[in-house]
């Protein structure tokens, strides 16, 4: 079939919720290139749009770890996307061809898209579905993020919700603000990242649950298993740095620009350096000492100091972990993480929180995590019967 007098389509690559790529040659320059037609059964005003806008979102990007926008257009009444063929695959493909990635190739997956996410994240552009099947990879191996379908310009009001309100992005690496209707942000990208990372080091993503409801309470209140406790071979930085794109607050998330560097620095094959000896008379929130140092982001680690509340990016070591779970309730921890040097110092810090903040924290974490929960259940059943 030739599209638009020009693209001729070959083979299915795959089909997602709005479209079904193929693989195409584009006839005028003569080189291979993958076409999205919007799929017919939601081909509506709203779904052109959304289309339109994947579109225009994309050819924003020029960057070698986003995958390029070619041309968009109608044709016989259907809409389509010309993008780069990218010919290697997904990630969801490499995972369940060849099992977890190993150390080294997982931190090359983490560098490059966190490469990606940076150049979007510098224009304003928030991904909103970041999975393993919309990272790609090419025939070498380069990671290509794909999809910017939902894809929102940060001060958008409509980020995060659909025009049913529903919430839209997949629900395995939806991000904990995001579960309780707050907006996505480019830290929820980061989140996404965090548990894609952590799929693809363990074979499973963080969190799963029967139901939509108790997933989204994970993502809210849960603390993620250590991957290594899980059977991953992760060198003890990588999967500190790894728990830290996992918090639970989304400024406490290490960004796309410090998560890209970090892993470019090859400090992700390190070790944490070993915790301080406890300080008689500390504070009861023990992680401001380090908050007041010299280092280059809030919180960071600190050379002889603990853990801090988001990874630390200059490489040192330890660095810090779920910082929601610095910051949580004591009995998110996870009793089974205490060999490792982030669960270990969490622990302290929780033990010294007043009871009552950390039960009022947590009433209003359950609150929120119920209505957001019916809100999404609510907004899915308006989304179904539209459709
Ligand atoms: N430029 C591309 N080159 C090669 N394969 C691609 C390209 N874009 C998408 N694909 C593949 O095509 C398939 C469908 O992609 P698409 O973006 O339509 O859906 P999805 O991301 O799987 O689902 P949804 O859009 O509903 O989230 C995916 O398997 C993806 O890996």
């Amino acid at each position: 079939m030739l599209v638009a007098d020009r693209y001729r389509l070959h083979t299915v690559i795959g089909r997602g919720g709005m479209g079904e790529v193929w693989q195409a040659q584009d006839e005028v320059l003569g080189r291979p290139v993958a076409v999205k037609v919007l799929l017919n059964d939601v081909a509506d005003a709203s779904a052109e749009a959304r289309f339109r806008l994947e579109a225009q979102t994309s050819a924003r990007l020029n960057h070698p770890n986003v995958v390029g926008t070619l041309d968009f257009g109608t044709w016989d009444g259907r809409c389509f996307l010309v993008m780069e063929l990218v010919d290697g695959g997904s990630l969801a493909a490499e995972l369940t061809g060849g099992g977890p990635l190993r150390a080294d190739r997982l931190a090359q997956v983490a560098q490059e898209a966190a490469e990606g996410l940076a150049a979007a994240h510098e224009k304003g552009i928030v991904h909103r579905d970041v999975k393993p099947g919309n990272l790609l990879s090419d025939r070498h191996g380069t990671i290509r993020i794909a999809d910017f379908g939902i894809a929102r310009f940060v001060d958008d009001p409509s980020a995060g919700l659909t025009t049913t309100g529903q919430i839209v992005g997949t629900g395995l690496y939806l991000a904990p603000e995001r579960a309780i209707g707050t907006p996505a942000s480019s830290a929820s990208d980061m989140y996404s990242l965090g548990c894609v990372l952590y799929q693809l080091s363990v074979g499973h993503p963080p969190f799963e649950a029967d139901s939509p409801t108790a997933l989204l309470y994970q993502h809210v209140d849960a603390p993620p298993v250590p991957p290594h406790q899980r059977g991953a071979a992760l060198p003890p930085a990588f999967e500190t740095y790894l728990l830290g794109l996992l918090a639970k607050r989304p400024e406490d998330r290490p960004t796309a620009r410090e998560t890209a560097d970090w892993f470019r620095s090859g400090a992700w094959r390190g070790a944490p350096e070993p915790l301080p000896p406890e300080e008689p008379g500390a504070g009861p929130e023990p992680h401001r000492q380090w908050d007041s140092g010299p280092g280059r982001h809030r919180g960071a680690q600190q050379p002889g100091g603990g853990p801090a509340r988001r990874p630390n990016t200059a490489g040192h070591g330890p660095a810090p972990a779920a910082s929601s779970a610095s910051t949580g309730p004591s009995h998110l921890f996870s009793p089974s993480a205490q060999d490792t040097g982030w669960s270990t110092s969490v622990h302290r810090a929780a033990s010294r929180r007043p009871a009552v903040r950390t039960s009022a924290r947590r009433h209003f974490r359950v609150l929120a995590v119920l209505g957001g929960a019916a809100l999404f259940v609510c907004a899915l059943l308006l989304g179904m019967s539209m459709f």
